[in-house]
C-alpha cells in the first residue's frame, strides 16, 4: 500500500510526499535528478533514482514497494523553454507519462493523480476559468499536458484506473515547517525570483509589462500555497480510493494578485526595497488567469490553510534563507 511520488525531489512533489507520510501512507519517490536534488526527498520515503519513462524499473519499483497509486510530478516545466525546444517538451512531459501510464495499467494500479496545469485554457476568454472552458494551450507545455490529460482520461474509460488531474493555478511558497521548499536550477515563478531579489541572491528584478488590461497594468495571477496544494493530493488519493470518478480540478484560490501587488507584499515581509526594472512582456503571458475553485472543495472537501499572500511570502522568503546555509542556491 505504497504512493509512487514521480518527481518527488523536485518542488511540488517533495511536498506531496510530505503530505502523504503526515498522513501516514508509505511514499517511494521515483525521480531521475534532472531538476531534483536528493537531500529534498523526505526522510521517511524510499527512493529509486531513474526515468519515470522506463517501463522496466517503474514495473519493477511497483512490485517491490506494493505501489497501489501514483502521483506524477516529473515533467519539464518552463513554458518558454517548451517554445524553444518543443520535442524535448513532448517526450519529457507526454511519451514518459504515457510509458508511466503504459506501466500502472500493465501492473493493476487502480489510481493515477497527474500534475496538470493553468496552461491547457490558453487565453481564456474570461476569469474565472471553470474546467469546462475548452483547452486551446498557447505552448509546446501546454499541449504537452493535455495530451496526458487526454491519455488517461482515455485510458480510465478502458482500464479500471480512476484518475484526477489537477490543473495548479501559480504555486508559491514552502512547508511551514521548513522542511521542503522551491529549489529549482532555473527558477522563472515570479515569488521565487522576488524572494532572491530581496535575500540578495538576485540583483533585481524585472516586470514584464505594465500595460496590460488590468487595474494597475500587471499580469494577475492566482497563487497557490504549495502545501494546500499538497494536501489536495492527498484527499484526491483518498478520493479515488473512495471509488471517485475521474476528473479534472483546478487548484487556486479564485482570487488573483497583480505582479506590482505580489512585489509589494514580497517588499513589506521582507523589510527590503530591492531595485525593480521594467522590461517588455513576456511572450505568451495572459493578462488574468484565475480559478473557478468550486470542484476541487465540494469534490475533494478541500479547505486550504494558507490562502494569504502574506503568509506564503513569508514561507518563501523564510526558505530561500535557509538555501543560503545549505549552499544550494543557484547562480542568478
Ligand atoms: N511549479 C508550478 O507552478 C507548476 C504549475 C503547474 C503545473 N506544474 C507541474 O507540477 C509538476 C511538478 O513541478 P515542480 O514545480 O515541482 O517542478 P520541479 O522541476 O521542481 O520538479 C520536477 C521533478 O521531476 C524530475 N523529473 C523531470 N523529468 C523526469 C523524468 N523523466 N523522470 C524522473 N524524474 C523526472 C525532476 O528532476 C524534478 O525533481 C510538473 O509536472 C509541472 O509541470 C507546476
Ligand atoms: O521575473 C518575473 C517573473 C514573472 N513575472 C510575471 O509574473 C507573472 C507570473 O509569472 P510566473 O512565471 O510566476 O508564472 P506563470 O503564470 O507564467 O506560470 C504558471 O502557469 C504556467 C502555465 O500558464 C505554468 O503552469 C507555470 O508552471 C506556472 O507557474 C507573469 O505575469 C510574469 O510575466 C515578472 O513580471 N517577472
Amino acid at each position: 500500500m505504497t504512493v509512487l511520488v514521480t518527481g518527488g525531489a523536485g518542488y511540488i512533489g517533495s511536498h506531496a510526499a510530505l503530505a502523504l507520510l503526515d498522513a501516514g501512507r508509505k511514499v517511494v519517490v521515483l525521480d531521475n535528478l534532472s531538476q531534483g536534488h536528493r537531500w529534498a526527498v523526505p526522510a521517511g520515503a524510499a527512493f529509486v533514482e531513474g526515468d519515470c519513462g522506463d517501463y522496466e524499473l517503474v514495473r519493477k519499483l511497483v512490485a517491490d514497494h506494493d505501489v497501489t497509486a501514483i502521483m506524477h510530478f516529473a515533467g519539464s516545466i518552463i513554458v518558454p523553454e517548451s517554445v524553444v525546444y518543443p520535442l524535448d517538451y513532448y517526450y519529457n512531459n507526454t511519451v514518459n507519462s504515457r510509458a508511466l501510464a503504459q506501466a500502472a495499467v500493465d501492473a493493476g494500479i487502480r489510481h493515477f493523480i497527474f500534475s496538470s496545469t493553468a496552461g491547457v485554457y490558453g487565453e481564456p476568454a474570461k476569469t474565472p476559468i471553470l474546467e469546462d472552458f475548452p483547452s486551446k494551450p498557447i505552448s509546446p507545455y501546454g499541449t504537452s499536458k493535455m495530451m496526458t490529460e487526454k491519455m488517461l482520461a482515455d485510458a480510465s474509460v478502458a482500464h479500471d484506473m480512476n484518475y484526477v488531474a489537477l490543473r495548479y493555478f501559480n504555486v508559491a511558497g514552502a512547508d511551514p515547517e521548513g522542511r521542503a521548499g522551491q529549489t529549482s536550477r532555473k527558477a522563472t515563478h515570479l515569488i521565487k525570483i522576488a524572494s532572491q531579489a530581496a535575500t540578495g541572491v538576485r540583483s533585481h528584478l524585472e516586470i514584464y509589462g505594465e500595460d496590460y488590461e488590468t487595474p494597475d497594468g500587471t499580469c494577475i495571477r492566482d497563487y497557490i500555497h504549495v502545501s494546500d496544494l499538497a494536501n489536495a493530493h492527498v484527499l484526491a488519493l483518498e478520493y479515488l480510493e473512495n471509488g471517485g470518478e475521474s476528473d479534472v480540478m483546478n487548484c487556486g484560490y479564485g482570487r488573483g494578485f497583480s505582479v506590482k501587488e505580489v512585489i509589494s507584499a514580497v517588499k513589506e515581509v521582507s523589510g527590503v526595497d530591492f531595485p525593480v526594472k521594467l522590461a517588455e512582456r513576456r511572450p505568451g503571458d495572459p493578462a488574468a488567469l484565475i480559478a473557478g475553485a468550486d470542484r476541487v472543495r465540494e469534490k475533494l472537501g478541500w479547505v486550504p490553510k494558507h490562502d494569504d499572500l502574506e503568509m506564503i511570502v513569508r514561507h518563501a522568503l523564510d526558505w530561500e534563507e535557509s538555501l543560503k546555509t545549505r549552499q544550494v542556491v543557484d547562480a542568478a
